[in-house]
């Protein structure tokens, strides 16, 4: 029964592998099934050809007999040579094509769903893990390979039928008696390479670890311990302990697979001996002319060409992992669908209202937030204050819909964003994350991330954000690519990025987005830099509503209005002159870290230190 529903996969798979040809393009492919068919059918072709040469000069009846023959049997052997060498590079073409379009859906299927929650399940990481189809050792394989090497698979079978079939002009006992060997010779290499095949892969754990020991010792940062500590024969013996640990029962294998060889050669020796035995016979007794011997003699061989080959086999099974989790993938994104919406972008900054939201991470049992309850002023500049872990990061993951809370809503202008629809809300919102992704690209597109350029605006962006400065030493300005791994790049540091993604978040209220939020956006600013931000922030409140998380208090006792958040509510919630009066956390805070300020510490909390 299990064995039954993993064939049925395993053939559903490879239908899938042939599906997979389309995004190929449709003449490569085209070309690439007929190179195959060619080849299919040449030894057959070849067989014939032969034949009709041998036949002719034993007719010895001049040249002119033989030159048609001659001529078809050198076009045979041309054609064959031919299209064995542009055979390579047209299943090239056609595996990068595939793979692209693979790599394309998978990256559509990732962002399918509109919250994160999926994507976070370690379940569902392994699988995109596997579904980005990166070999890094011979046993993995891309769809693309895995599809080519499918139709190689099935045209296969169309050499073996027009061998088979030259045979049978001759004698129709010679097919069984050569194609049901063939069969075995095939099972039998089959089973000996799949075998190989699992054995390597159960010894791969050791064959990372083999590789990684391997890079450690040229490693640059390793390098400078294994030189200072002198662990370069731990390092080098390691590393080979695991490669041992790897390799031993891989050669083992190939041991046993030479030893059994014998198999093999018998199955392959004594039907060609009998087929040949029989037309030697034949024809010694005048029963078959020398061509007719020529042909099956050829055709019989070209039987087992046709099956002796492996490999395709093996690239096939490859790429069954892959396949596998991109199914898998499929069905576990299934139910998150993109929520469609065709919901037009707000006329005015909205109110926001959390009302009673509370939230536990999936797969957690702790509620992060618990009935919190906040409204939030169009254009008002709202900070958010508290402990490491009191749940402010999460407070703006829900307000983006990355999580949907697990009690309660969140609301702009009375509607709630599930009803507008993430995609419409999103389009709404500027995000800077504490997490930010630094992208490899120009400063421009840092910025701009694929919206429309209005320089005018980057230009003003910049300067609100306090990156022009940065902006003006680049190399190339606007242009500079943001690491150094690309020609003219620079790196830049903390606080640089920093004004990088302030200028992105600004840019985009610029282009209508209604509420910006900043989580952390100054944490790498130096004291001076992070006020002058702030300033500017508060005249950019005009336009936008902005949520400020920051842990710099003496920064933030400008905002309209603080929000202390902890145990997963809301703690305090005034101007900075209210809760300084109220004398309570915040106060405490603020007073700490004014002190330190004056003795000379940084001014930031530290994780554990309040509270
Ligand atoms: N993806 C997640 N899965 C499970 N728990 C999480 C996840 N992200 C955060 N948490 C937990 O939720 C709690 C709140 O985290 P959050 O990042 O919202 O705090 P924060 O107030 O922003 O802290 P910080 O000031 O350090 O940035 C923490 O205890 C954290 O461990």
């Amino acid at each position: 029964m299990v064995l039954n529903d993993e064939r049925r996969e395993r053939l559903r798979i490879r239908r899938q592998l042939v599906g997979l040809l389309r995004d190929g393009g449709g003449v490569a492919t085209a070309l690439f099934c007929l190179i195959q068919l060619a080849n299919g059918v040449l030894p057959a072709l070849t067989a014939l050809a032969t034949a009709a040469v041998v036949g002719s000069v034993g007719h010895g009846t001049g040249t002119s007999r033989i030159v048609v023959p001659l001529t078809l049997l050198a076009a045979a052997l041309i054609v064959g040579q031919v299209l064995s060498a542009i055979q390579f590079p047209t299943s090239l073409v056609i595996q990068s094509r595939i793979d692209l379009a693979h790599r394309e859906r998978v990256a559509e299927l990732a962002s399918r769903s509109s919250t994160i929650t999926v994507l976070e399940q370690p379940a569902v990481q392994d699988l995109i893990a596997t579904v980005n189809a990166e070999p890094s050792t011979w046993i993995e394989k891309t769809p693309g390979q895995g599809s080519t090497a499918q139709l190689m698979l099935i045209v296969r079978y169309f050499g073996l039928v027009s061998s088979a079939l030259v045979l049978a002009r001759f004698s129709w006992w010679l097919v069984p008696v050569l194609v049901v060997p063939a069969f075995a010779y095939r099972a039998f290499a089959q089973h000996q390479w799949l075998n190989h095949f699992t054995i390597w892969a159960r010894g791969i754990s050791h064959h990372r670890r083999y590789q990684y020991w391997g890079k450690l010792a040229a490693a640059p940062a390793e390098g400078k311990e294994i030189r200072v500590f002198g662990l370069d024969e731990w390092v080098s013996r390691t590393g080979q302990n695991h490669g041992l640990t790897h390799m031993r029962p891989v050669w083992e294998d190939d041991y046993r697979a030479a030893r059994a060889k014998w198999l093999q050669s018998v199955l392959v020796f004594v039907p060609l001996l009998l087929a040949f035995l029989a037309v030697g016979i034949q024809t010694e007794h005048g029963h078959s002319s020398l061509a007719t011997e020529t042909v099956v003699l050829t055709a019989a061989w070209a039987v087992f060409q046709a099956m002796g080959n492996t490999f395709d086999s093996v690239a096939v099974q490859g790429v069954m992992p892959v396949m596998r989790a991109y199914n898998a993938l499929t069905s576990a994104l299934a139910d998150d669908a993109p929520a469609v919406t065709d919901a037009a972008p707000l006329s005015h900054t909205p109110t926001l209202t959390f009302d009673d939201v509370s939230f536990r991470y999936p797969g957690s049992s702790r509620d992060i937030l618990k009935g919190l309850a906040l409204d939030i002023a169009p254009g008002d500049l709202v900070a958010l204050v508290g402990m490491n872990g009191a749940g402010k990061s999460t407070l703006t993951k829900l307000l983006a819909g990355l999580y949907e809370p697990t009690a309660g809503s969140i609301r702009a202008d009375g509607r709630d964003i599930t009803e507008i629809g993430y995609t419409a809300w999103r389009r709404e919102l500027a995000i800077v994350f504490q997490d930010f992704v630094r992208y490899p690209l120009s400063a421009r597109e840092n910025v701009a991330l694929g919206a429309d350029i209005d320089q005018a605006a980057l230009d003003a962006a910049a300067r609100e954000a306090g990156f022009d400065e940065v902006l003006a030493r680049l190399p190339a300005g606007w242009d500079t690519p943001l690491s150094k791994e690309r020609a003219g790049g620079v790196d830049l540091s903390g606080g640089q990025w920093q004004q990088v993604v302030l200028t992105r978040a600004i840019y985009a209220v610029k282009r209508g987005a209604k509420v910006l939020v900043l989580d952390e956006p100054t944490a790498h600013l130096d004291v001076r830099t992070e006020f002058e931000v702030f300033e500017r922030l508060a005249r950019l409140a005009r336009d936008a509503t902005v949520i400020l998380i920051s842990h710099r208090l003496s920064t933030v006792r400008q905002a309209d209005r603080i929000v202390l958040l902890g145990s997963g509510r809301i703690l305090e919630s005034g101007t900075h002159d209210e809760l300084m009066a109220l004398d309570g956390r915040y106060a405490d805070m603020f007073n700490i870290q004014a002190e330190r300020f004056r003795e000379g510490y940084d001014d930031r909390v530290e994780e554990g230190e309040l509270l």
